[in-house]
């Protein structure tokens, strides 16, 4: 059994956060282990209270695990502030972790604000250049560049991420007009395509897409066949989104496929 580790923020609605996470590690066949750095108090509808660790929780729980169970592959989520960001990078450095998937996340769809702004910086300096792969949405890819959304310049935002140190860049299309995911690994371009489905149910799809990147990369699969099939995963998860729980936009159900036709 693969081992992946969550470095992310719970979301007390688990349609994104630590709790997709676990889902989607189940989804993909791996053993899913956690780190939780901060909790919000989030329904569908929006983000009402985040609550941040100390730095040294993500630290003693990331040495937990990595210790006994071992690591596979990472995947950070939500960090919330730059002394979260320094700390993670500086254990993941530390223990030599491999397969690191860094999702920049920083505003959640209902629009609130999990990244402070001073962070920003501290991916760039010390988490992009020990990433496997990052996997910022559209607007997170452009705000990351400090220029305006323009999707006919995200080649040109790929090549500048991919700059700040990362192996390889994925913006995932999910916000696009194509839908398509495009990866860049410094070398060339490769755009990910599949159905996109019309659905509103699409809340934790960007962190179902990140800890399913991780999975496949923990089982040994190269870049671009990892992405293609975290790319699959999210996208099954959305068609199968969850429109009847809570008032806002559903949460995603990564288990939705495989579970079709399961008597219950
Ligand atoms: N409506 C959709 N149909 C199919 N796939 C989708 C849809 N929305 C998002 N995805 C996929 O989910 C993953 C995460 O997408 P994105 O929406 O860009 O992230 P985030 O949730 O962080 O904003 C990507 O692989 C994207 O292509
Ligand atoms: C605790 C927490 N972590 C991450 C997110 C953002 O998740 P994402 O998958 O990008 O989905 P949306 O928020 O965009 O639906 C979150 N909301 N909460």
């Amino acid at each position: 059994m693969k081992r992946v580790l969550s470095i992310a923020t719970s979301d007390s609605g688990a349609g994104a956060g630590i709790q997709a996470d676990l889902k989607a590690f189940l989804r993909c066949g791996v053993y899913g282990t956690t780190a939780i750095v901060a909790t919000t108090a989030q329904n569908t509808v929006g983000v009402t209270d985040i609550f941040a660790f100390p730095p040294e929780v993500a630290e003693k729980q990331i040495e937990a695990v990595a210790s006994d169970i071992g690591v596979d592959a990472v995947k950070t989520g939500m960090l919330f502030n730059a002394g979260m960001v320094s700390a993670v990078a500086g254990a993941i450095d530390r223990l030599g972790l491999p397969n690191v998937v860094v999702d920049p996340v920083m505003v959640a769809e209902s629009g609130a604000v999990l990244l402070e702004p001073d962070a920003v910086e501290t991916y760039k300096s010390e988490l992009f250049p020990l990433a496997t792969v990052i996997t910022p949405n559209l607007n997170e890819a452009f705000a990351l560049v400090g220029e305006p959304v323009d999707e006919d310049r995200m080649e040109d935002c790929a090549v500048t991420l991919h700059a700040m140190g990362p192996k390889a860049v994925i913006i995932t299309g999910g916000h696009t007009s194509t839908g398509a995911d495009l990866l860049y690994d410094g070398e060339g371009f490769k755009r990910i395509e599949g159905p996109v489905h019309p659905s509103e149910n699409t809340h934790g799809a960007g962190c179902t897409y990140s800890s399913s990147l991780a999975s496949f990369l923990a089982l040994g699969y190269g870049i671009e066949e990892a992405a293609s099939r975290a790319h699959a995963v999210a996208s099954e998860a959305v068609e199968h989104g969850l429109g009847e729980i809570g008032e806002g936009a559903g949460p995603v159900h990564a288990l939705g496929g495989v579970l079709k036709g399961v008597a219950q």
